[in-house]
């Protein structure tokens, strides 16, 4: 290695160096560092935030990276003691607890990108194994076995998919020959489900006659001789587009074989479904062997051989059509001059070309194969989905490396403008916005503005302005156009500066891609681009007797296709590309990505590491655009306000920098203040460590007050009986009703007095106290919304724990009655009313009156939400008739009167827009559009969503503990000065 006097550090220190960025910025030095990790097994490094993989090339072994010590180092990153070192499962671990823990985007997306065989599936293999693991560590036992199943199948259909994508390449044994994204819903921190978004399949590797699709080759060698009867094969048989068959990888295929088998099982295939997939990979092997001739002035399929004469004979047997149907289909173009579905105006013109007949012929074995792939990859989606809601995501993208072979085509550069377009997104998200954040605040010097994006941006709009446009009008032009003289002109019309990007040499063009010169043969170009498929398929195939045919053509035209026949009707292949590309890039802009770049370091042929192409790569994935900015300490950027909401405990208020100090200087020492904590202009720095600290510290004050809660709704729960018998009481005496057929009837049948004391463990008694009492009892203390609350009524209902409890009960309700009963005598059913008011709908809500009319069904979900666990034989409609007439046909207030002052009381406290069309009629009301449901209580109006009752105002953010099956509902009744600020905001 190059030593220098001026290198700070020794190669004997390399060995703490985890981090590119701690590096001087000398790419000899970079190289040498890597590499000699490498060396000692260490294939993944730092670079800032970014995370860089070296394929260990049979260098090293590996296996010891990914077992369970390693899985349990990143478990729980959250841990104080977690020291974030490289690792592929440190970037999952991250991507999981931002999700988990809120921070950032719902939707966070792991990126995996560099060449073609550096290693990103393998990675994208492990981050899904670690989550995997992660989610069974997270969920309850109740839930583990949920949760395993759909790992399970999650991971069954990343198999399945790959073995209908992968093939082997120059490069690669099994090169991935699509894009993917696996996302991962989260629903409550746990998995619940997923789908895999497949794109840019190279759907023309099935018919190139080079290495096809694995699928192929595993049936060919994973099924018995018996097997392959059924559809007209044989292993010893040749099919042209499955080439040479290597038979080296004969056990290979074996074993595979077995493990896509599984995997449709496991993903629900049935047996007609799983037969169907392979008779029609049967057929288009078949159709691939038909082979034409010139026959005078007309093209016709040919019987003089014996192989193409095979291979119409079970092409017609497959797909259930005629021998006449299939030669119409791949030797005639079907001429409609009016509309497709008017017979006697459209005639067929023969094709007179073998190589036109050849083409037909291949464009509908492609589009079959996508259609199937498509069908497959639905089924699949729709097993994994289990269509249930999911709010947060994480997914895991592999898109397919750079490529540059000796010989590249339209695939190659459908590959390569992927890459490229993935590429000029990082540069301009994760370099360029990073270093004008870092320059705005200072932390790094201002210079003049960065040239490398303005070269990615002119180098796209060379290939999609100037390359593809003019290749997508030459193939819709109606005149056939020479190749050639097309690429010419585009080439000679560029400006001066944009000509470095694209030029032509020889017949063919060549593109200056970011990672280097590739060359690009124009042979097949605009028909490849073309990719027309016949319009006739669908007539011709849905005469199909085969219904699994048919209905793979129907699913072609309602879903799959729905793009080619909406706004990009006749695009190309390179319009399609571009529209996916678009749309994916608009998708990740809503996500936090986190960054993996994949490297390979080879050896040249005399053993020595070949320094150049390893340089070459690193400087094509932004590793030397990176590094300077890698030298920023402080991956956590939180702007002043997100800091305040996140950790502060008081309610919003206006927010300066100076609040933000104090709250860390509360959590954080000194020390640490100073060298980890960076205070810029809009922004606050925060390293790792300090960052997980000031996470542990508000998960620690979260659960502390979710406990309290938790006590607090226990304890009152026993008060809530209390109060029914304390009504049924009430009811009884002035009914002269006994009071447990009372009981029974209000609770349900096999509800006794016994019950009541059970669950009335802690001997509580109820007594009725006058207000001034009220203020002074210091048993109200837990009972806040008592004693906050400014309408109450000069009686309220305490509770307390004393040893004697029948007695108390009976005595206390007595006493206070005949107090009443005396002053007020003919007067009680107000007096009722009044108790009824006071306790009843202030406090607890739960109690309502029939006449806060709830639909049925939003009766019963209430009920059933708030009192299932009290009160389960509960039905509306009847429990609550009691109190009901209690106050209905009792009451001698003028019901209009009442009705005018609850809604003045009403509208008083009506502030919400989201609920401003109350039923006026009614007390309560549901908000189709938000799903609230909205309870006017005497003068006190709740709403209900997502399993919280507020008062007054709408839960304003989630709150997790708050809406677990396990928390409180009813936490509106806890005073402010002990609710957490989540639930401060909430209510
Ligand atoms: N960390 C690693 N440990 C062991 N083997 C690895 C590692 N990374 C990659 N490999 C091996 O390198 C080979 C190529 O990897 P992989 O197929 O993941 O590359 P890729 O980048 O996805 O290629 P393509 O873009 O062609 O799909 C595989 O055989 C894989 O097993």
């Amino acid at each position: 290695m190059p030593a220098t006097e001026e290198q700070p550090i020794s190669q004997a220190g390399w060995d703490f160096i985890t981090d590119l960025g701690t590096l001087p910025e000398d790419e000899n030095i970079i190289i040498d560092f890597l590499l000699q990790r490498l060396q000692r097994g260490q294939i993944y490094t730092w670079v800032g935030s970014l995370l860089l993989t070296l394929n260990p090339n049979n260098e090293v072994s590996t296996s010891h990276l990914y077992n369970s010590s390693e899985f349990n180092k990143h478990i729980d990153i959250s841990h104080t003691t977690y020291e974030a070192n490289p690792h592929i499962f440190a970037v999952a671990a991250k991507a999981h607890y931002n999700l988990i823990k809120e921070h950032g985007q719902n939707a966070q997306v792991i990126v995996i990108s560099g060449e073609t065989g550096t290693g990103k599936t393998f990675n994208a293999c492990k981050c899904l194994e670690f989550l995997s693991n992660i989610n069974k560590w997270s969920v309850q036992l109740s839930q583990g076995d949920c949760a395993h199943n759909i790992m399970l199948r999650i991971t069954d259909a990343c198999r399945l998919i790959s073995t209908f994508t992968t093939a082997c390449t120059e490069k690669n044994e099994i090169s991935s020959r699509h894009g993917q994204l696996v996302k991962l819903h989260y629903k409550s921190g746990i998995i619940s489900g997923a789908t895999i978004n497949s794109f840019l399949l190279e759907r023309n590797r099935v018919t190139r006659g080079s290495s096809n699709f694995q699928i192929f080759y595993q049936m060919i060698f994973g099924m018995s001789p018996t097997e392959l009867e059924i559809f007209n094969l044989s292993k010893d048989k040749y099919y042209d587009i499955l080439n040479v068959i290597d038979c080296n990888k004969k056990k290979y295929f074996q074993e595979s074989f077995q493990d896509t088998l599984n995997a449709l099982d496991i993903l629900d295939f049935k047996s007609d479904q799983k037969k169907n997939i392979f008779q029609v990979l049967a057929l288009l092997i078949h159709m691939g062997n038909i082979k034409f001739r010139e026959d005078g002035e007309i093209c016709a399929i040919d019987f003089s051989n014996n192989k193409s004469k095979e291979a119409l004979k079970s092409t017609c047997i497959l797909s259930s059509l005629t021998e006449d149907t299939i030669m119409e289909l791949l030797t005639t173009i079907l001429i409609n001059p009016q509309s497709t579905w008017r017979k006697h105006t459209s005639y067929h013109r023969h094709l007179v070309s073998v190589d036109a007949c050849r083409n037909r012929l291949h464009s509908i074995i492609r589009y079959m194969y996508d259609l199937l792939f498509h069908w497959i990859l639905n089924h699949a989606n729709k097993t994994l989905s289990l269509k249930q809601q999911y709010s947060q995501w994480l997914g895991i993208l592999d898109i397919f490396g750079f490529e540059s072979f000796t010989k590249n085509g339209i695939e190659q550069l459908c590959v390569n403008y992927a890459n490229e377009k993935m590429q000029q997104y990082f540069i301009e998200t994760c370099v360029e916005n990073n270093r004008n954040e870092l320059q705005e605040e200072g932390f790094i010097k201002i210079c003049n503005p960065s040239h490398t994006i303005n070269l990615y941006k002119e180098r796209l709009n060379v290939i999609e302005e100037n390359l593809f446009l003019t290749l997508n009008d030459a193939c819709q032009s109606p005149v056939v156009i020479d190749i050639l003289t097309i690429i010419q002109s585009v080439c000679k019309n560029l400006h001066n500066a944009q000509k470095k990007f694209l030029s032509e040499k020889e017949g063919n063009f060549i593109i200056e891609h970011y990672s280097g010169p590739v060359t690009y043969s124009i042979e097949d170009l605009l028909s490849k681009n073309t990719d027309k498929v016949p319009n006739e398929i669908s007539l011709i195939f849905s005469t199909s007797k085969n219904k699994f045919l048919r209905s793979l053509i129907n699913f072609g035209e309602e879903q799959y296709l729905h793009i080619v026949k909406g706004s990009i009707t006749k695009k190309t292949m390179l319009a399609k590309l571009k529209y996916n590309m678009d749309t994916l890039i608009k998708e990740l802009r809503k996500c936090d990505l986190h960054y993996v770049r994949c490297v390979k370091p080879n050896r040249s042929i005399n053993n020595e590491w070949d320094r150049k192409n390893f340089q070459k790569q690193l400087a094509c994935i932004g590793i030397f655009d990176a590094l300077p900015l890698a030298k920023c300490k402080y991956p956590i950027r939180l702007r002043h306000q997100d800091f305040y909401v996140r950790y502060s405990r008081k309610p919003m208020e206006m927010i300066d920098l100076d609040k933000c100090k104090l709250i860390l200087e509360s959590i954080v020492s000194k020390k640490d203040l100073q060298t980890q904590v960076h205070f810029g202009k809009q922004l606050i720095f925060l390293t790792e460590p300090i960052f997980l600290k000031l996470e542990s510290y508000r998960r620690n004050y979260r659960i502390k007050y979710a406990n309290k809660i938790k006590t607090f709704w226990i304890k009152h729960s026993k008060y809530n009986i209390l109060h029914i018998l304390f009504c049924s009481f009430l009811k009884i005496l002035f009914t002269g009703r006994k009071i447990i057929p009372a009981i029974s009837k209000y609770l349900g049948t096999n509800f006794s007095i016994q019950n009541i004391y059970n669950i009335n463990k802690d001997n509580t008694t109820v007594k009725i106290m006058l207000e001034s009492e009220l203020k002074t009892s210091n048993s109200l203390e837990e009972a806040p919304v008592a004693q906050n609350n400014k309408e109450t009524s000069h009686l309220n209902l305490v509770m307390e724990n004393k040893e004697n409890k029948n007695k108390n009960i009976n005595k206390s309700l007595n006493e206070t009655y005949s107090e009443y009963k005396n002053e007020n005598k003919n007067n009680w059913p107000k007096m009722l009313n009044i108790f009824g008011k006071v306790y009843v709908l202030k406090n607890w809500p739960k109690i309502i009156n029939l006449r806060y009319q709830l639909s049925d069904i939003q009766t019963k979900t209430y009920l059933k939400t708030i009192n299932s666990d009290y009160f389960p034989k509960l039905e509306h409609g009847k429990d609550f008739h009691m109190y009901n007439d209690m106050i209905d046909d009792n009451c001698n207030d003028n019901n209009n009167n009442l009705l005018k002052q609850r809604l003045a009381l009403h509208s008083s406290l009506m502030n919400i827009d989201s609920v401003k069309n109350i039923n006026e009629k009614g007390y309560s009301m549901y908000c189709e559009k938000d799903k609230i449901v909205t309870i006017e209580i005497d003068s006190c109006l709740l709403f209900y969503k997502n399993r919280i009752l507020s008062r007054r105002q709408l839960a304003a953010i989630p709150i997790r503990m708050h809406t677990r099956a396990t928390c409180l509902i009813n936490s509106h009744i806890l005073p402010r000065s002990v609710l957490p600020q989540g639930l401060q905001d909430c209510l």
